[in-house]
């Protein structure tokens, strides 16, 4: 089964409104590539502007975070149903950043993986895994942990509409991409714990990127991979060179 592929920005804490809204006008002609998903996920004050700005364009919405529940007392955080009615599409969730910064655990991220998939909105669930992890060998179990913890009671037909990001910490801005091959190694193996799961179908339908140092140079031979379905592009995304991914 050919799977669509999905090329998504991360802009992290990066761009003020006004810079937002220059960028997607700086990348409009750039992106436009009907055969793929783009999408700028961007921060919460981004979202609004971010929205109006690629009206009519291919680009779609994804934010960085939310909260699970759909209101009340929660100072500083935004729920689902604020993002869906600003127009998201895509919620980003289990970064390594929010994993290890904000402290964010394998049952929050669960949380918000259902709390997503129940308000409508399509997760890109991230995993990976340490330099120390990488070098101890370890890697592919912690991975395939992550996934078994984060999608505990999600149903397959979920599973189908869901995007998973595997990004290595160690290859995340710091320019030291994995190789085509390691970056395969894992996708695969992501598939594989997600048929292990569910079955085989939904293996075949899950999405899967690659992200940590993806560029408009390493992105094509990355994209050419079986089991890589796109990428999760951090510092990339705020440059021209986006458009050159988007069209590896
Ligand atoms: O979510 C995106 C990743 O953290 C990758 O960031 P990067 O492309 O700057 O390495």
């Amino acid at each position: 089964m050919a799977r669509r592929r999905i090329i998504a920005g991360n802009w992290k804490m990066n761009m003020t409104p006004s810079q937002a809204v220059e960028l997607c006008a700086t990348l409009k002609d750039l992106v436009k590539n009907d055969d793929v998903d783009v999408v700028y996920c961007v921060p919460a004050i981004d979202i609004v502007p971010v929205a109006e700005a690629i009206k009519g364009t291919n680009v779609k919405l994804g934010a960085e975070n939310f909260y699970i529940e759909d209101k009340g007392a929660f100072t500083g955080e935004i729920s689902a149903p604020m993002l869906k009615d600003a127009g998201v599409e895509y919620i980003i969730i289990g970064h390594s950043e929010r994993r290890d910064i904000f402290g964010e655990n394998d049952i929050l991220i669960n949380a918000k993986v259902k709390k997503a998939f129940a308000a409508g909105l399509k997760p890109i669930l991230c995993c990976g895994e340490s330099l120390a992890l990488r070098k101890a060998g370890t890697y592919k179990e912690w991975i395939a942990r992550q996934i078994k913890w984060d999608l505990t009671d999600v149903t397959a037909d979920q599973v189908k509409e869901l995007v998973i990001a595997y990004e290595p910490i160690w290859a995340i801005g710091t320019g030291e991409t994995a190789t085509a091959d390691q970056a395969q190694e894992v996708c695969k193996m992501i598939r594989d714990v997600i048929a292990e799961m569910y079955d085989a179908p939904t293996a075949e339908a899950v999405r899967i990127q690659y992200g940590g140092s993806m560029n408009a140079g390493n992105a094509a031979e990355l994209l050419s991979k079986d089991d890589i379905d796109g990428g999760l592009i951090g510092g990339a995304a705020l440059k021209p060179d986006f458009g050159k991914i988007v069209n590896a």
